[in-house]
């Protein structure tokens, strides 16, 4: 469905993502994990064009036939949202503070086409009451009249506005507590049962990746060091990095033992960590 290949990100200065490859399937979750600077945020960004100027990406992001890095403007604005769609860490940045959410989610879907002001109210009271939002009442609302945990679930509606077949999840529950943050993964996970749409979830943490997705790949330092089937690469992970990742998971208990062992004597070389130069 989406397939990356030999995508390299570079700046003047330096090279933050390094000839990588990954393929997203219909339906599934991936997680993409890997710590801080890793690149993966690099790497979701690329997806949709939404790179900062001083960086180009090389390669091919296959999307339904066509390699999305060579995207005009104009056929990149309509695949955002229509095709493929975001949801941030940073959940404000979503909303304009002092429109309501109703206006703004009505305005996304006149942009995109929808002329007719019932069918696209409609969809935006179908779209709140999915992600289990007062709908109603949100539609009225200031961005600023909603709690964090529901001000994403209003992105997240956002995002799902349009059916796209693609959302990107780029760390959205790292600014929520954990119990909102656990309810915003089960609603995507719902969505996602329900609608069919795949996930291509960004994190640093370890922890849901068991519970939430299918398969992943780990990134350091902008290459791929290990991926395949959540549960294999968890359980047995064979890189270094992965196992280290592991062990910094919290354990559940305060005296309990780490998840995996890990050797603080393991060291990581650039062979086995796949980097380059
Ligand atoms: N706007 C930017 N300008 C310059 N360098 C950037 C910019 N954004 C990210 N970088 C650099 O690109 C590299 C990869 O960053 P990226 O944000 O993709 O990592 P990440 O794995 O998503 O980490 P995080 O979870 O902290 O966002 C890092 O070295 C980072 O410093």
């Amino acid at each position: 469905m989406l397939s990356i290949e030999g995508l390299t990100i570079r700046s003047k200065a330096k090279t933050v993502v390094d000839q990588l490859e990954l393929a997203v399937r219909p339906g599934e979750w991936f997680a993409l994990a890997g710590e801080s600077g890793s690149g993966k945020s690099m790497t979701a960004s690329a997806i949709g064009g939404l790179l900062p100027s001083s960086f180009t990406a090389h390669g091919v992001i296959a999307w339904k036939g066509n390699n999305l890095l060579t995207l005009s403007a104009k056929q990149r604005r309509s695949l955002l949202g229509n095709e493929i769609s975001y949801i941030f860490q940073d959940y404000h940045g979503a909303f304009t503070p002092f429109l309501r959410i109703g206006s703004q989610l009505d305005e996304l879907m006149h942009a995109h086409g929808c002329p007719d002001r019932n069918a696209r109210k409609q969809r935006c009271i179908e779209v709140l009451e999915h992600v289990q939002l007062p709908a109603e009442r949100v539609y009225r609302s200031y961005p600023f009249q909603l709690s964090g945990g529901q001000l994403q679930r209003a992105a997240i509606a956002a995002a799902l506005l349009l059916k796209p077949q693609l959302l990107i999840a780029d760390e959205p529950t790292t600014a929520l507590d954990t119990l909102t943050a656990h309810r915003v993964l089960q609603l995507i996970n719902q969505i996602r049962m329900e609608t069919g749409i795949s996930v291509l979830w960004i994190t640093h943490d370890l922890r849901h990746v068991r519970k939430y997705a299918d398969r992943i790949a780990v990134m350091r330092t902008g290459s791929l060091v290990e991926s395949g089937e959540t549960q294999a690469v968890l359980d047995h992970p064979t890189h270094p990095y992965t196992r280290r990742l592991l062990a910094a998971i919290p354990p559940l208990a305060p005296n309990a033992p780490a998840r995996l062992p890990y050797s603080t004597e393991e060291q990581i070389t650039p062979e086995r960590s796949g980097l380059h130069g």
